[in-house]
C-alpha cells in the first residue's frame, strides 16, 4: 500500500482544535481548508472534545433565558390539559425572550465552538418560544432572538431551526465521574458508555435517551468510516490482495451496520412511545408542519439577512452517518433516488391532511409558500441541515474516483465472466456476496427503522385519532368497550409497556435471509401505511416527509441496490 496516500487520506488527518485556532501561523484548517471535514477517526461525526456546556459571559442572558426554560418546565401551547398557570409561565418566559437585548454575534465567530453552542442555545430558544404559544396565535419571532440566531446560522450555514447537531452531535456532556484526562494527560473521548444529553425540553430521561441512542450510534459508526477508509485505499491498490481485503471489510461493515440497527431497536428500552409522542417529538417540529408561516420580526434590521426558504424539523435523517453508508455503498441512487424524492416532494404539494392528534402533535394541513416551493430529494435536502463540513465529506464521498460499485460490478463474475481462472471467479463472486451482505444490512436497518416509526409515530397517531374521533361523535358510555369499538385500531398491537406503548413483541418481522438474499419484513407500520395511502390521513415526519410512504420507499430502493448473483 502506499504510504503517502494513508497519510494524506482526509480521515487520517488530524482535525484542528477551534479553540486553539491556528499553529505556529499556518492557515486556520479548522473550517475552510477543502480536505477538512471534521471527521474524527475516532469519534467520527461527533465531535473529540466535551462540546461547549455554556458560552462566554457576554452571552450569559441567553444561557440564562434557556436555563428558565428547561427549570420552568414548560409546556406545549397545544397540548391538551394546559392550566392557566402553566400558560402563564409560558408568557412570562416569552416576555423575557422579547425583552432580551440584542446582542452582539460578531466575536463568535472567532471559534467554531463558540458558534455551535450559540446555534445550539438560540435554536432551542426558538423552538422553546414557537411551541409554548397557544396554537392561536401566530408564530411570531421576536427581534432579539430573530438577529442573533440568523446572523449565526448564516455563518455556520445552517438554517436557523433545530437541527440533529443541535440534539445530538453537540449536545452531549460527559456523566458525572467521567474524568477529563487520563492519567497522562490525554483528554477523555466520548464513548456508548461515558455521555449523557445536554439541553432537553422535557427534563424526561426518555428524551435524553432518545438523544443519547442517535449519539451512541454515531460512536459506534466511526468503526464503519474506518472500515470505508480500509475499503477505499485497498480499492485505490486494486490488486488481487486488494480484493479479498475489500471483501472482508465489506462483511465487517455488513456486521457493524446490523449493530446499528440493534442499537436503534433498544430504543424501546430506555424511551417510551407514548411519552415520544405526546410529549418530546411536537417541540422539533419545523414551519412545515406547524399551522402558519413562521414571521421573523426584526429581519428587516439587517439587509444581509435573507428569510430562510424552509424550515423542517430535527430528525435523525439529518445524520451524516446513514447517509455515509448510503453513498460509499453506491445505494443512494436508488434509497433516495427519484422515487424517494417524489415521496419527499408529494408532501411539499399543499396537501390537505387532517390531524391526528388532539395535541399539537398533528400532521397540520397549512399551505406556506415555503411548501409550494418543488424540493430536491430528501437526501439533499436534509444536507443542508448537516455542518456544513459532513455535508462536505458527504460531496467527496459521492465524488470518489473509484466508486465501491463500480468496483463492485468490474471484479464480480456478473460482470465479469471472463475471469482467467477459477480462482478469480470465486473472488469475483465473494466479493459480490460480501458486496450484496452490507447492502442487505442496510436494507435491514431501514427495515428495523420503520418498525420504530410504527411505535413511535404511526401507533400512537391512530390511537390519537381514534380517541378524538370516539369523544367527538359522541360521549360513550364510560365502558372499557365503548373506545375499542368506536377506533380502527383493530390491528393495533395489543399489548402494552406499562407507558401505553405497543410492546417489542408487538411488530413483526418474518423471512429474513442473510447476506445478499431477496428478503421481506412485513411490519405493523407498513400495513397502517398501506391504510394511510387509502385512507383519510397523512401521517408527516419532523423532516416534512409523507413519512410512511417515503420511508417504504427509500426501503424498497435499498434493496433495489442489490446486485443479482450469477445464475448457478
Ligand atoms: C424513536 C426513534 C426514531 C424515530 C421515531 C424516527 C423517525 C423518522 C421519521 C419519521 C423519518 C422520516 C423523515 C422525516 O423526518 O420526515 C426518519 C428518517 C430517517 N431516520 Fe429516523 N427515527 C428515529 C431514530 C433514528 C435514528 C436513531 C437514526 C440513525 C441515527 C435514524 C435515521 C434516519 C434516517 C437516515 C432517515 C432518512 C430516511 C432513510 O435514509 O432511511 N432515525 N426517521
Amino acid at each position: 500500500m502506499d504510504p503517502t496516500l494513508q497519510q494524506q487520506h482526509f480521515l487520517s488527518l488530524p482535525r484542528p482544535d477551534a479553540l486553539e485556532g491556528p499553529q505556529g501561523g499556518a492557515p486556520d484548517t479548522s473550517t475552510l481548508a477543502a480536505h477538512d471535514f471534521d471527521v474524527d477517526t475516532r469519534t467520527g461525526f461527533m465531535p473529540p472534545q466535551q462540546p461547549l456546556l455554556r458560552l462566554p459571559e457576554a452571552w450569559n442572558v441567553w444561557e440564562d433565558v434557556l436555563e428558565a426554560a428547561m427549570r420552568g418546565r414548560l409546556q406545549l401551547g397545544g397540548k391538551e390539559g394546559v392550566t392557566e398557570e402553566e400558560r402563564r409561565a409560558s408568557e412570562v418566559w416569552r416576555e423575557g425572550v422579547r425583552n432580551m437585548p440584542i446582542l452582539p454575534t460578531t466575536p463568535l465567530k472567532s471559534s467554531e465552538l463558540l458558534l455551535r453552542r450559540a446555534h445550539l442555545v438560540l435554536a432551542w430558544l426558538l423552538h422553546f418560544y414557537i411551541h409554548t404559544l397557544p396554537p392561536s396565535h401566530p408564530p411570531t419571532i421576536p427581534a432579539a432572538l430573530t438577529l442573533p440566531l440568523l446572523r449565526v446560522s448564516r455563518a455556520l450555514r445552517l438554517p436557523p431551526v433545530i437541527t440533529y447537531s443541535d440534539d445530538v452531535l453537540y449536545n452531549w456532556r460527559f456523566t458525572k465521574n467521567t474524568p477529563l484526562a487520563d492519567g497522562h494527560g490525554n483528554p477523555t473521548l466520548p464513548t456508548v458508555g461515558n455521555i449523557d444529553a445536554g439541553t432537553t425540553f422535557t427534563g424526561t430521561r426518555d428524551e435524553a435517551e432518545f438523544y443519547l441512542t442517535s449519539a451512541r450510534m454515531e460512536l459506534r459508526g466511526t468503526d464503519a468510516l474506518e472500515v470505508m477508509r480500509g475499503i477505499m485505499d485497498e480499492v485505490f491498490v486494486g490488486d488481487a490482495i486488494a480484493l479479498s481485503r475489500v471483501t472482508s471489510y465489506l462483511l465487517e461493515l455488513a456486521s457493524i451496520i446490523e449493530d446499528l440497527g440493534e442499537m436503534l431497536m433498544r430504543v424501546k428500552e430506555v424511551c417510551s412511545p407514548q411519552v415520544f409522542y405526546d410529549e418530546i417529538r411536537p417541540w422539533f417540529r419545523g414551519e412545515d408542519s406547524s399551522a402558519g408561516r413562521w414571521v421573523f420580526e426584526g429581519i428587516e434590521r439587517d439587509e444581509s439577512l435573507e428569510r430562510p426558504r424552509e424550515l423542517s424539523g430535527a430528525s435523525a435523517g439529518q445524520s451524516a452517518l446513514v447517509h455515509a453508508l448510503d453513498v460509499f455503498l453506491g445505494v443512494d441512487k436508488y434509497s433516495h433516488g427519484p422515487s424517494g424524492a417524489s415521496s419527499s416532494s408529494s408532501t411539499s404539494s399543499s396537501t390537505t391532511t387532517a390531524s391526528t392528534s388532539a395535541t399539537s402533535n398533528s400532521t397540520s394541513a397549512t399551505s406556506t409558500s415555503t411548501q409550494e416551493q418543488p424540493r430536491s430529494s430528501f437526501l439533499k435536502r436534509m444536507q443542508e441541515y448537516m455542518p456544513r463540513h459532513h455535508r462536505a465529506f458527504l460531496n467527496h464521498l459521492a465524488n470518489s474516483p473509484r466508486p465501491l460499485r463500480e468496483y463492485v460490478l468490474a471484479n464480480s463474475t456478473t460482470a465479469n465472466p471472463t475471469a482467467s481462472s477459477e480462482e478469480d471467479m470465486a473472488r469475483g463472486e465473494k466479493l459480490l456476496e460480501a458486496y450484496n451482505a452490507a447492502v442487505q444490512a442496510l436494507k435491514v436497518f431501514r427495515d428495523k427503522h420503520m418498525i420504530i416509526v410504527a411505535l413511535y409515530i404511526v401507533g400512537p397517531a391512530r390511537r390519537a385519532a381514534a380517541a378524538k374521533a370516539a369523544t367527538s361523535a359522541f360521549v360513550p358510555p364510560a365502558t372499557p368497550s365503548a373506545t375499542s369499538s368506536a377506533t380502527p385500531l383493530t390491528a393495533t398491537p395489543p399489548a402494552s409497556t406499562p407507558s401505553g406503548a405497543p410492546s417489542a413483541g408487538a411488530t413483526e418481522t418474518h423471512g429474513e435471509k442473510k447476506h445478499g438474499k431477496e428478503m421481506r419484513v412485513e411490519t405493523r407500520g407498513e400495513a397502517r401505511g398501506e391504510a394511510e395511502e387509502e385512507g383519510r390521513e397523512v401521517l408527516k415526519g419532523t423532516g416534512g416527509t409523507d413519512l410512511v410512504r417515503f420511508l417504504k420507499s427509500v426501503r424498497d430502493q435499498t434493496r433495489g441496490a442489490l446486485i443479482p448473483l450469477p445464475e448457478a
